[in-house]
């Protein structure tokens, strides 16, 4: 039985199990709940804080796990990212009262609060900078005003807590993060990870894409279907109507109300968009 590790609380947990049972598993009723068995898919949940995710499945006691791209980089354990599930996004980044620290480069000597050491470190030795690392478990931001730091490394998402607390950002992202399936290193070989991997790719696509239909003149298909070449090829099939066709296609759901646009302007009619709620390309 696959075991896999997901979020128990936190920004990542609801998004993850509900991109699970988009996928087809079985997800617990009650978030108390910390084992959820899938007899049908032969699979075993189990809910960790995010942050541990990483321990788990480096450690091989779990074979899978959903966590943030930070955590693992953080962890430093021997995991890898399998695929990125598409939520979760955030940056991680170094923040500092206005007109306090010039560039990343100053943070030299400084002294950095933050829940994320193994990330911070990481930069730091990259950019063969030193400076004192302050852990803090959260609410990080406090760390200046407190006067426990100088400045701050965390997650921001929309900046609002940055902003409350009097700090600017400084410099590029330390890094992008979002929310990613992990794997063992070497990968473990099993079909039902396999499996597991397809079916979130055919959700990531069932979320990103939508199923366009339209008729349009046979002597205009040619320019209609370079607007929807699709994934591999388009469909297209005969009408009644002596010469019409109906095509279909998958497009980019961000794209799909300019196409529509520019297909009704080339004379396609009866143009429709159809949600897609799963598939395997
Ligand atoms: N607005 C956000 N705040 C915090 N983490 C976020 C946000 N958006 C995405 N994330 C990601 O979520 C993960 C952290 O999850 P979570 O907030 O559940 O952990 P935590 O801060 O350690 O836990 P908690 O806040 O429940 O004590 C990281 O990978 C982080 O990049
Ligand atoms: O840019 P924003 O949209 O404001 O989001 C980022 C903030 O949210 C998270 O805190 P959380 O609420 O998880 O508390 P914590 O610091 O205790 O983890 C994170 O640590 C930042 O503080
Ligand atoms: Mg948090």
């Amino acid at each position: 039985m696959l075991r896999i590790a997901i979020p128990n609380k936190g920004t990542l947990s609801a998004p993850a199990a509900q991109m699970l049972r988009d996928a087809g598993y079985r997800q617990r009723t009650d978030p108390k709940e910390l084992v959820c068995r899938d007899e049908a898919n032969n699979v075993e949940f189990f809910y960790l804080r995010p942050r541990d995710i990483a321990t788990y499945v480096g450690s091989g006691d779990l074979d899978l796990g959903v966590t943030g791209r930070d955590l693992l980089v953080d962890s430093g354990v021997p995991a890898r990212e399998l695929l990125d599930l598409g939520f979760g996004g955030a940056t991680f980044r170094w923040a500092a009262p206005a007109g306090s620290l010039a560039s990343a480069e100053a943070i030299g000597g400084r002294r950095i609060a933050t829940a994320y050491p193994g990330v911070v470190e990481r930069y730091l030795d990259e950019h063969d900078l030193k400076a004192e690392v302050v852990r803090l478990d959260g609410a990080v931001e406090n760390a200046v005003r407190l006067g426990v730091a100088d400045l701050i490394a965390d997650v921001v998402e929309t900046g609002t807590t940055l902003r409350q607390a009097g700090l600017v950002t400084v410099g590029e992202p330390i890094m992008r993060s979002s929310a990613i399936l992990i794997g063992r290193e070497p990968a473990a070989d099993s079909g039902a990870s396999a499996q597991l991997m397809r079916r979130l790719q055919g959700v990531l696509v069932a979320r990103g894409y939508v199923m366009l239909a339209y008729d349009v003149r046979a002597d205009l298909l040619e320019s209609a279907t370079a607007l929807t070449p699709g994934i591999e090829s388009p469909t297209v099939s005969p009408l009644h109507r002596e010469g019409w066709v109906a095509v279909q296609a998958m497009v980019r759901r961000d794209d799909v109300h300019q196409i529509m646009d520019e297909l009704y302007d080339l004379g396609a009619r009866a143009i429709l968009v159809t949600d897609i709620s799963n598939c395997r390309l």
